[in-house]
């Protein structure tokens, strides 16, 4: 990871096909499965490294490793690494590079919003070809109204890369958000609007969605149709979070194929060896096939 930590992210400035359809080619290739790199305190310890910039550096490769060629993404979570300040966001930006080169899609979960002209810098940040910490998507959250995201929504479309945005989280508490409305959800509202921007797309549209694989009923219960929203959904909660392969299944029901299940703390204690986490990847994988 050394040579990239200067910041030369090698990801091509604009790929050829968009970020929805490079994805639904990985899944199609590997299978639908995100490996999350959650370098958190504990698991670190676990593995005998430090609590350090160096310690994540090893963490970080050692997981890429284990999901090149194995996995459809991996999806780094960017708190635990800007917990370590600037010196963890250039084990990041090395991390992000070293993907970009080894060819794994990586999806930045920073869950970035704000006001447009703010959330115009958070694209450039997350996006922009030119930016050390580009990534092929990043996660974001619609707080401040999905129309607020237009700045990210625009970059990833200009650039071949993609974003996922927060719909109904995989934590108990975000209930309490997301359902309010009834038939007119908030949630149902951000996935209808995800659904706007991917019409017409001729494979699968770069507008994704985030959607627990922890959410039960949720999807019935509050009438979202994800079928129709003809782009990604990424799933977290499996594993750590109590939710299984057979669940995700029940759960998504038709619109299972577009789903990707992310996993991070259930496969990261399987480490620190290489061939373990290998192992880890494949059990999760058989349970999402
Ligand atoms: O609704 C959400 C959105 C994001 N996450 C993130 O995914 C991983 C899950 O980690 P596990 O160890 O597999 O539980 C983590 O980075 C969360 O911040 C989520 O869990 N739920």
């Amino acid at each position: 990871m050394s040579e990239h930590e200067q910041g030369t992210n090698r990801r091509p400035a604009s790929p050829a096909l968009g970020f929805g359809a490079r994805l639904a080619a990985a899944m199609a290739d590997l299978g639908p499965l995100c490996v999350g790199v959650d370098p958190h305190p504990g698991l670190l310890q676990a593995w005998g490294l430090d609590d350090s910039a160096a310690g994540l550096r090893e963490f970080s490769s050692r997981v890429l490793e284990a999901a090149t060629g194995r996995a459809a993404a991996i999806k780094p979570q960017v708190a635990l690494y800007e917990r370590h300040g600037s010196a963890g966001m250039a084990v990041l930006e090395g991390l992000l590079a070293d993907a970009a080169s080894a060819g794994v899609l990586t999806i930045a979960d920073a869950k970035r919003g704000d006001i447009g002209s703010t959330m115009a810098a958070y694209a450039d940040a997350w996006l922009s070809p030119s930016s050390p910490l580009a990534a092929d998507a990043v996660t974001l959250s619609p707080y401040l109204g999905f129309e607020s995201l237009r700045p990210a929504l625009d970059l990833a479309a200009a650039h071949g890369r993609g974003v996922f945005v927060l719909a109904l989280t995989s934590n108990p508490e975000g209930a309490s958000v997301q359902h309010v409305g009834g038939d007119v959800s908030v949630a149902r509202r951000i996935v209808e609007a995800a659904a706007a921007e991917n019409a017409g797309d001729p494979v699968l549209g770069s507008v994704g969605l985030v959607v627990g694989a922890t959410v039960g009923s949720a999807l019935e219960d509050l009438g979202i149709d994800l079928a129709a929203l003809n782009g990604p959904v990424l799933a977290p909660g499996l594993g750590a979070q109590g939710a299984t392969g057979s669940d995700l299944k029940v759960t998504f029901g038709a619109a299972y194929p577009q789903v990707l299940g992310t996993s991070s703390r259930d496969i990261l204690k399987a480490g620190p060896s290489v061939e373990a986490l290998v192992e880890a990847i494949g059990r999760t994988l058989d349970g999402l096939r």
